[in-house]
Order: C-alpha cells, then structure tokens, then sequence
C-alpha cells in the first residue's frame, strides 16, 4: 500500500486530505509544519509528500530541497493557495512532482497523487537495479593481493592519475578499470573501452582519433574517435602492449598535450579525458625489444595495478565460486548449488591457467551438468575442458 504523508498547518486540510486519500485505500500519515515534515520525510520511506507551500518553521520550498539533498526518494506535490503559483511553479522547477491549488479538486488530487506514486515506483526500482548492477560489478575476493588491489582503487579513483593495470588474461584487469571509473566523479560521464589488440594496425589511428571525410578510401563520412567520445569521462585502453608504435606516438601526444587531431583533419581538439590502460604483456621487456615507447609507457603507469594470476591467490576460489553460483542460478532462475568440501578443495588445487574467467565458465558449466551438490568426480571431469 502506498504511504503518504499530508505536510500542512491547517488541520482542516489535513482532515480533508487524510479523508479523501484513506478512502481511496492509501496509508496517511500528518505533519503539522515543515520541520515535522521534513524530519518524517527522512524517516521513513514515504512514496508521496502532500506539502503545503506557506508554513510556519520551515516553508514547503525548503523542505523539498533538504529533503531532496538528503537523497529522500519520496516524491513531493506542492500544495498552494491560490494566490501562490508562483511558488508552486519554481517548487516543480526545483525538483517537486507536481503542484495542486487549494482548495484541492478530488479529480485533479487523485490523477496527481496516482502519476506520483508510479513515479515513486520508478525511481524505486532504478535504485534496486542500480545497486545489483553495482554489486555484479563488484571485485570479490579477500586474499591480500586482492584487498591491496581494492584498496589501491579506492585511493586512486577520486584523483585524476592515469592508471596502468597488468594483470594475466581473465584475471578481473577491466573490472578494475571500470571500478576506477564508477568510484571517480566522472562516473556520470562515459567510460569508454578500446581493445588495442582487436584492431588492425592500419585502423587504430581512426579508431581512436577519429577522421575527417575524405581522409582514406574508405572515410565516406566524417567520424568522432574514442578520444572525443569519452571527453569528460575515462577511456580505457585496453591491450595497450599491442598498439602500432606510430599509434603509441599519437596517444603519447595526445596524453602530454590534452589535444588531437582527427585523421585527415588540421584543427586540433583539446580534450578532457582521464586514460587507464591495461595489459597483459611484459611492457618492460617490450620497451628493451623496441616494441613499446618508454616515454609513453612512464606516462601511463602513474598508478601501477597488478592483479596476480588466480592460482597465486587460491583463497579467493570459494567466494568467487559463491558469488558465481548466485549468478548463474539468478540467471536461471533456479535454486542455487553448492559444492562438497573435497570439491571445493580441489577447486582450489587447479592451475585456472584462463584465471577468473576459466572459473566462472567451470562454475557454469557444473551448474548445467551437476546435482544440487557439486562432487569433486564432478570437477574432475567437468574442469580443465578448456575455457
Ligand atoms: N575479483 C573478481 N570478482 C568477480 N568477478 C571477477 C573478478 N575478477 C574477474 N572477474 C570476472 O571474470 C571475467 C574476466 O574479467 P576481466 O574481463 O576483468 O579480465 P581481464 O583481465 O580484463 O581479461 P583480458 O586480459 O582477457 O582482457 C569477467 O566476467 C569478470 O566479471
């Protein structure tokens, strides 16, 4: 049942209001003034906010925005005498649902209050998707390489240090990226990812700094690069160890001067861009080989981020296995497994040469095959198919 809260000095309004909404089924409760109201508002979770605009202690307008800078969720339809639209008017530029005129029309106060309260069950359920979205991107795992790794994110994130992150294939490299990203204040803003390694050499200079129309044979119409897509945001080079040596040129001067210029164009670009980068390469050895620019190679490893290879951190295997289970009987919509001690023992014997990723397409595919409880025969046979 929806809960709303009537916010007025005027007990006849109050009366008249709590009549009209208990009929129609709704769950009233009174504030005699702004202050009553406001503390009420952040008390309890409330759906709609009927708030008067003149009131003694604290005015509607202001409890609307401390309510509302408090992060409440409730939503507020302002409630004005008649010679106060005004009022009414700056109250729903400023963030209130709706206004309604005293004294209320039943037609007119019930579509409002109804359109509220869906509004107040949208905003709820963004707020539940939002957080499983968080907690899916979550890095589990409390090894200490692991806490160091999350700690080292969250001093880094609200800075504006470019990070590099090494790390063997599937071992959570992006993951981290992408936290870096959520905790920092660009998170409103994209992140943009590039996978280095998956476009060809001749390619990578468009991809990233776009090109002007005309630029090649192909370049039919103008196109905005990564670089510009993710102005004011984070982009993530990934694979870094496999840039074109002329492209690590560009991106170096892009880094040093803030500025690009797309392929084929003249005019340069100034961008606001924070870069995290990742490899799974040796990019000490490459710079000996004369593979990676060690210039451009200082500029990126600020903050360097090392996530180690899942064997050498075996006491993560159970939680992730845990977290794993959840997801795929989420996905399923089925009850979920567990594991027998043995098998979990022997989860955590096994070499995972493909790391996080090789886990959680084994923890999936036992899900599939297995009973209610994973065997350690089960393992055996069902892990080390390849990832
Ligand atoms: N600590 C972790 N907690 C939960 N999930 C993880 C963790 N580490 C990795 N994963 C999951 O494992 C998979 C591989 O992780 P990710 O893509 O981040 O690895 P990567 O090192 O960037 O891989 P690649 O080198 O192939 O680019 C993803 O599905 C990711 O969600």
């Amino acid at each position: 049942m929806a809960k709303i809260l009537v916010i007025d000095d005027e007990k006849s309004i109050r009366d008249a209001l709590r009549d009209i909404l208990e009929y129609e089924g709704y769950q009233v409760d009174e504030a005699k003034d702004g202050q009553e109201g406001l503390d009420m508002v952040l008390s309890a979770p409330y759906d709609v906010a009927l708030c008067d605009i003149k009131m003694p202690k604290l005015e509607g307008l202001d409890v609307l925005l401390k309510a509302k800078e408090e992060g409440s969720v409730t939503q507020f339809v302002m409630v004005s005498a008649f010679g106060n639209v005004e009022n009414a008017v700056e109250a729903t530029k400023r963030g209130a649902f709706d206004f309604i005129t005293k004294p209320p029309d039943l037609n007119r106060l019930l579509v409002t209050v109804r359109n509220a309260i869906e509004k107040a069950n949208d905003v709820e359920v963004i707020k539940t998707l939002k957080k499983r979205v968080y907690k899916k991107n979550e890095i589990v795992g409390d090894s200490a390489p692991i806490l160091k790794v999350k700690e080292t994110i969250d001093r880094v994130a609200p800075t504006e240090a470019r990070v590099l992150v090494t790390g063997p294939n599937g071992s959570g490299k992006e993951m981290v990226a992408k936290q870096i990203h959520e905790k920092s204040s660009r998170f409103k803003k994209k992140l943009i990812e590039v996978n280095c390694a998956a476009i060809p050499s001749e390619l990578i200079e468009s991809e990233l700094f776009g090109h002007e129309k005309g630029a090649f044979t192909s370049a039919i119409k103008q196109r905005i690069g990564k670089f510009e897509q993710a102005d004011g945001g984070t982009l993530f080079l990934d694979e870094i160890g496999d840039m074109s040596l002329s492209a690590q040129a560009k991106v170096l001067r892009a880094l040093q001067e803030g500025k690009i210029t797309r392929v084929g164009g003249e005019k340069e670009i100034s961008i606001n861009v924070r870069v995290l980068a990742a490899t799974n390469k040796d990019l000490k050895k490459a710079i000996e080989e004369g593979e990676f620019r060690e210039d451009l190679f200082h500029r990126l490893n600020v903050i360097p981020i090392h996530v180690p290879a899942l064997k050498d951190r075996a006491t993560d295997i159970p939680l992730l296995c845990d977290k794993f289970l959840q997801d795929v009987s989420e996905e399923y919509g089925d009850t979920q497994k567990s594991f027998s001690k043995e098998a979990m023992e022997h989860m955590m014997k096994l070499e995972w040469t493909g790391n996080v990723r090789e886990l959680r397409n084994v923890v999936e595919r036992l899900v599939i095959m297995c009973g209610e409880t994973i065997q350690v025969d089960d393992v055996k046979l069902y892990a080390g198919m390849g990832i």
